[in-house]
């Protein structure tokens, strides 16, 4: 076995190139992680955000057709997903794939008891967001200057700055606001990130008022160990209650990270139908953990979500035949087998 795992390492190691910095730096914290999580009861229900209709379609080269965003949202809301993140109010220079959200926000069905908040990065984005029919936004920092300067073109301070605009608008029209941290496990640009300033970014966007804040792996690089670590260091200075997680599964650990979360008492989870997604920002991350998975995992633990399978996995088939794709999802390319 450690004959494998020697090969597996070495054959992987100079692909891999400069990421390799994830294994290596959380490498000593798994034994901690796993001490820590087994003494910690499971939420009994998780609330899954399904993100897959904005940063799983963001990515994509080839601009998808308004009504196929519609579609897959009506089939997401169908399958019982409780929120489904429906496109964001950006600048269409920086993300074309997204240029559509009127039509998207005017197009679908909305079912009773679903959220369906948008990115908004500012003043104008909320403000068009809004004008469009949106009834909860949510707000998207970094715990690392250089992926905010990449993403939203200005520092972390900046970024909470226009935020705070955001956030009394908000406040006066009565909007919910989420807050996400990107980047809380690894940078593409500065590489390992501290969980301080993952903790200190999460504090403020918490105490400007976001009822929820994701933590966003969005490269895909943490590991149980950084995950216990940087949850610790969170905690500290944001209610469990009101955080998420935001899990990318380019190293292939999402499930993993997840399970930590919730035995750290978290208990709501981003995922994206048929694992869709990646940043344009973080060149070379996946997508998010795929939402079948996750759903699968739960059930399996005897956690409650309120989500159909079969239907999720509908979805799923009908998304990837029009993107001419594979699923991501493991459960759903299994039960193409079984
Ligand atoms: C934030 C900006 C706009 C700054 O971009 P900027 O160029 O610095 O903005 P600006 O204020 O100088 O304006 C430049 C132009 O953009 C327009 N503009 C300005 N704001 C808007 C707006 N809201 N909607 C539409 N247009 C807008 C503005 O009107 C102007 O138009 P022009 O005069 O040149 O014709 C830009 O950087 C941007 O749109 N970035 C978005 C990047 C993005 O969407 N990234 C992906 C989402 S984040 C993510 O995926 C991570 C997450 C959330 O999933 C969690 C995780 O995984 O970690």
């Amino acid at each position: 076995m450690a004959t494998v795992m020697r090969i597996v390492n070495s054959s992987l190691g100079p692909r891999m190139g400069q990421r390799c910095f994830a294994l290596s730096s959380n490498h000593a914290a798994v034994a901690k992680a796993v001490n820590v999580a087994t003494s910690r009861p499971l939420p009994e229900k998780v609330k899954i955000v399904e993100v897959g209709p904005r940063d799983g379609l963001q990515n994509e080269k080839t601009i998808v057709p308004a009504e196929v965003k519609i579609h897959l949202i009506d089939m997401l809301s169908e399958a019982g997903l409780p929120v489904i993140e429906a496109t964001s109010f950006v600048s269409p220079k920086w993300v074309p794939q997204m240029a559509d959200q009127v039509e998207v926000m005017k197009g679908i069905q909305r079912k009773p008891g679903v959220n369906y908040p948008v990115l908004t990065p500012n003043l104008k984005g909320y403000q068009a967001a809004v004008k469009a029919g949106a009834k909860e936004v949510a707000i998207f920092g970094a715990a690392s200057e250089l992926f905010s300067k990449k993403n939203i073109n200005c520092s972390v301070e900046e970024s909470l700055q226009r935020f705070e605009e955001v956030m009394k608008a908000a406040k006066q029209d009565g909007v919910p606001v989420r807050g996400y941290v990107s980047c809380v496990l690894g940078c593409p640009y500065e590489g390992k990130v501290s969980p301080a300033k993952v903790a200190q970014v999460a504090k403020r966007l918490y105490a400007m008022g976001c009822y929820e804040i994701s933590l966003g792996d969005t490269i895909g690089v943490g590991t149980p160990g950084g995950m216990t670590e940087m949850l610790e260091a969170v905690k500290q200075e944001v209610p469990v209650d009101a955080l998420a997680v935001h899990c990318h599964d380019t190293y292939g650990q999402a499930l993993a990270n997840i399970l930590v979360a919730l035995q750290n008492g978290i208990s709501v989870v981003d995922s994206s139908v048929a694992g869709l997604g990646g940043c344009p920002y973080a060149q070379g991350a996946s997508g998010n953990v795929a939402t079948e998975d996750v759903v699968y995992m739960l059930h399996g633990l005897g956690i409650h979500t309120g989500v159909d399978l079969p239907k999720l996995m509908d979805a799923g088939s009908f998304i990837c035949r029009s993107l001419n794709r594979r699923t991501s999802s493991k459960v759903a390319q299994a039960s193409c087998k079984l």
